[in-house]
């Protein structure tokens, strides 16, 4: 027999379904939420943001796309830092890939990274409409590998095997060609939004990769409110998985004498990271 639900229980499920993993806002209720959507993000919503974010409502796993109010956020920094060289590790359909190509200047490069193709076709089409996908530089395959050749900078000339090494190697002593640091430091900004059992491992190699005063922002630290969760607290299994690496990242952070950092409650978390030395 259906009953109907009275205003208590009413309340309850609704505080229920707002700390559901999907709902990306960590805020006291969900209209407090809907209001910041309404009043500051969607009427300044870009168009192509606006029409990528319909395209991935429709995929099952849309639950992963950056919020809005993130995009809106990611979008503001990168100007205000005044990006031009930037990462992005974990880019599902694109949201917040396109956020930071629509910040960036026109010269501005993005290396973005997903072990998934399919989904960044999804919304490469938009991207191109945009007219910002020249800034983009898509490799598809776990980030790691991309990461340790990236931080092994100037292998060719640190292989002894290779043809010219001692030729290389000569000039160098002599100081007729400076040694080369191609991509440490080279980054001014670093998204993470991908395996969080790996961010550790990460930060070990984005550290050496952004330059001092850039920033590596880390998705996901409150990991939709599991992090202060009682250790026997419902949750799913891979909100359970994934909370201790979660948990480790976020202690290991906070003694980093490499970095300062801020934990914002945007989305479901974002930790900026800004490299000290
Ligand atoms: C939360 S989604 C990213 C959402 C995206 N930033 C957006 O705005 O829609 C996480 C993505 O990380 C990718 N991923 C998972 N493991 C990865 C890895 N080892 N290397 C690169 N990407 C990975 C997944 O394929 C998925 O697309």
């Amino acid at each position: 027999m259906a009953t109907n639900k009275t205003e208590e229980q009413q309340q309850q499920s609704q505080a229920g379904r707002h700390q559901e993993v999907g709902h990306k806002s960590l805020l006291q209720s969900d209209a407090l939420y809907q209001y910041i959507l309404e009043t500051s993000v969607y009427p300044r919503e870009p168009e192509p943001m606006k029409e990528l974010r319909k395209i991935t409502a429709k995929h099952p796993w849309n639950l992963m796309t950056t919020s809005a109010d993130e995009g809106q956020f990611l979008n503001m920094l990168l100007k205000l830092i005044n990006a031009k060289n930037t990462m992005e590790i974990g880019v599902y359909t694109g949201y917040s890939l396109l956020a930071t190509a629509l910040a960036l200047p026109d010269d501005g490069k993005i290396l973005a990274m997903d072990i998934n193709r399919e989904n960044y076709e999804l919304g490469l089409p938009v991207i191109q409409k945009a007219g910002v996908a020249h800034k983009i530089d898509f490799k598809e395959g776990p980030a790691m590998p991309v990461l340790d050749e990236l931080v092994q900078d100037v292998k060719f000339f640190t292989n002894p095997n290779h043809p010219f090494f001692l030729f290389f190697f000569c000039l160098i002593l002599n100081g007729k060609i400076e040694w080369q640091e191609k991509n440490r430091g080279s980054f001014d900004f670093i998204f993470v939004d991908a395996d969080k059992d790996n961010y550790l491992n990460y930060h070990k190699r984005l550290i050496e990769l952004v330059k001092v005063g850039g920033l590596i922002g880390y998705d996901n630290t409150l990991w939709n409110g599991s992090v202060v969760a009682p250790p026997d607290a419902p949750l799913r299994k891979y909100v359970r998985y994934y909370r201790d690496f979660v948990l480790e990242l976020n202690k290991a952070l906070a003694v980093d004498p490499r970095i300062e950092i801020c934990m914002l409650p945007v989305g479901d978390g974002i930790t900026l990271c800004r490299r000290l030395k």
